[in-house]
């Protein structure tokens, strides 16, 4: 069998390695087999060089007399470039405050995939859908582990299972089988008029709040509303948040949104910093076990109802909440979810549920405030399809919004409030593109950069959510559009965050004309796991008078 020696081109010669090759193979299986011994992931982007000239014929290849130089998508391999950093803080004064502005100025100058250096720990970041895609998906090079480097890892709670777990795990394995069921498209319709009563009992609050001529913070508001809805409906917990206008925000709540702003604070700092014994790193902790002892609690109230075991579609579609529902599933060996991974489970659950839609309905409500003709183009279409104070929102009627649809994509595309998956390296691989990525290090698709990637949408900075009909965005890549993630770790709440988000806007728009108070620009907190509009304020006036029916519509 020839042996020819290969080596990737931008690493040193000496680094070449002998590879057997069958006398039959054909270019495309050298090209396997090189990709194999090299860790290069799309073996389509390889060319062989010898001497300066491109070689395309296996012959060639295999009869040059000396070293075979491998180049990747026309490139000699490379580590991704990034900004050179200061001693000790590395970027960290080049990325915050602003990671979302500043990380778009890093990609516009180095390029498709960057290295920054946060006080000692060094993240990669993509805002290419090819990569992102490759990275997502669980595989001999990627997949979800937390370690250090990962933005997740002073959460890490194994016995979670979901988000918070590696996916390698027998806790991924059993919470992947048991709660995904309870969040399916199925399972979700039966939400559907928890979630309208929960928005009702707001509009009472902001109508008092109109009665009263004042302006509310958006995202206060729609954290109490977001998070009254995921208690119920995961938990089975009131969390009381609309019997007045100033009612407080329960304390789990409260918990659960300091943890996750801790959780930013201590891994933007290194790994040093997160094993401290006071001060952030510790409060973490502390927190941690509080929210636990909640989530304990409500397990142990549901289970006193009593109520018969099922197996897990039909317990998906009768529980009135994912604690009975959890506590009650079966799988088809008669197994339940073990109580090590009850809690957790639920809490991150709950935890990713409300914070998330908290900031999506925020921005939602800021894209009425900001975007001309927005609440207009909703409300019409509310009218022409009949909607008044008595209509049941099911999904049947939901999905007769069309604009409302194309309103909610364009607003997770241009500000979506998940921004970070991290995948992990599982060997030291090569990108498309020729980036060298090493062993255990963190990349992560940059959702919003993807998002707004002029290569990939048209004027990105625009909102348009008719951009949603024309045939670039039909035929886009399929990870160019991520708001969720993608791959076996992917978002399972969707279809209830989008089934809240559609059963809650039809009511808020129906009701009020939102105007916002103020002018300045709109910050959000770079140090909190999500984006969300902080300072947006608005004023929510009661509709005395609501336009007719379009003529098409009659
Ligand atoms: C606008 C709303 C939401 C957004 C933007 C969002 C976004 C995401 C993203 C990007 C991921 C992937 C994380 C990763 O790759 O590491 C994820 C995972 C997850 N989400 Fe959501 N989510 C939303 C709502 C919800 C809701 C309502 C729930 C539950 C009721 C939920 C539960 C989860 C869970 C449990 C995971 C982890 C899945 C796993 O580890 O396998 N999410 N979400």
């Amino acid at each position: 069998m020839p042996l020819q020696r290969f080596y990737l081109l931008g690493n040193p010669a000496t680094s070449a390695i002998g590879i057997e090759v069958e006398s039959n193979t054909d270019l495309d299986g050298l090209k396997l087999l090189v990709a194999a011994h090299f860790a290069i992931v799309e073996p389509n982007g390889i060319s062989f060089q010898f001497e300066d000239a491109d070689l395309a014929e296996v012959q060639d290849i295999l009869s040059a007399q000396g070293l075979v130089a491998i180049t990747v998508d026309g490139h000699a391999v490379r580590d991704p470039a990034g900004p050179k950093g200061l001693p000790i803080v590395g970027n960290f004064f080049e990325v915050y405050p602003d990671h979302l502005g500043n990380h778009q100025r890093l990609f516009e100058r180095f390029g498709a995939v960057i290295q920054t250096n946060n006080m000692g720990r060094v993240t990669y970041h993509t805002n290419d859908p090819n990569i992102a895609a490759i990275a997502f998906t669980e595989s001999d090079f990627f997949t979800k582990e937390i370690n250090k480097a990962h933005p997740l890892y002073a959460l890490k709670t194994p016995s979670a299972g979901i988000f918070l777990g590696d996916t390698d795990t027998p806790e991924w394995r059993v919470a992947h089988k048991f709660l995904p069921p309870a969040l399916g498209p199925k399972a979700v319709r039966h939400y559907a008029p928890t979630m309208q009563k929960t928005v009702e009992d707001a509009c009472k609050c902001f109508d008092k709040l109109d009665e009263q001529g004042e302006a509310w913070n958006v995202y206060q508001y729609m954290l109490k509303l977001g998070s009254q809805a995921v208690g119920k409906l995961t938990l089975g917990l009131d969390f009381e948040h609309f019997t007045s206008p100033d009612a407080p925000v329960h304390a789990m709540v409260h918990l659960i949104a300091e943890m996750l702003s801790l959780n930013k604070k201590v891994t933007s700092k290194g790994d040093w910093y997160s094993s401290l014994p006071f001060g952030n790193p510790k409060r973490l902790k502390d927190i941690k076990s509080r929210i636990e002892g909640m989530v304990e609690q409500s397990i142990q109230n549901a289970a006193r109802g009593g109520a018969e075991d099922l197996p897990l579609q039909d317990a998906a579609l009768k529980a009135s909440n994912m604690v009975d529902y959890a506590i009650r599933a079966t799988d088809n060996k008669g197994e339940k979810l073990p109580k090590e991974s009850l809690v957790w489970a639920l809490v991150v659950a709950t935890a990713a549920g409300f914070t998330t839609t908290s900031s999506l309905l925020s921005w939602l409500i800021y894209g009425l405030v900001t975007y001309p003709g927005m609440q207009e183009r909703l409300l019409q279409e509310l009218i022409d399809n009949d909607f008044n104070d008595e209509t049941q929102i099911t999904a049947d009627f939901t999905e007769r919004l069309i604009f409302q649809e194309k309103y909610i994509k364009e607003m997770q595309r241009r500000h979506n409030p998940s921004f970070q998956p991290g995948r992990t390296a599982k060997t030291d691989l090569v990108l498309p593109g020729g980036y060298k990525i090493p062993k255990d290090s963190v990349i992560i698709p940059a959702i919003h950069h993807i998002h707004n990637n002029p290569e990939l949408w048209n004027n990105p900075y625009k909102f348009d959510p008719d951009r949603w009909d024309s045939p670039e965005v039909k035929n886009r890549h399929k990870a160019s559009y991520v708001p969720f993630g993608a791959g076996s770790r992917m978002c399972i709440g969707f279809n209830f965050a989008l089934q809240e988000v559609k059963v809650f806007l039809p009511k808020l728009i129906y009701n009020y004309k939102f105007v916002r108070e103020g002018d300045g620009p709109i910050d959000y907190d770079p140090m909190f796991q999500l984006i969300r509009p902080n300072n947006l304020y608005v004023r929510a006036h009661k509709r005395v008078k609501w336009p007719p029916k379009s003529e098409a519509a009659v």
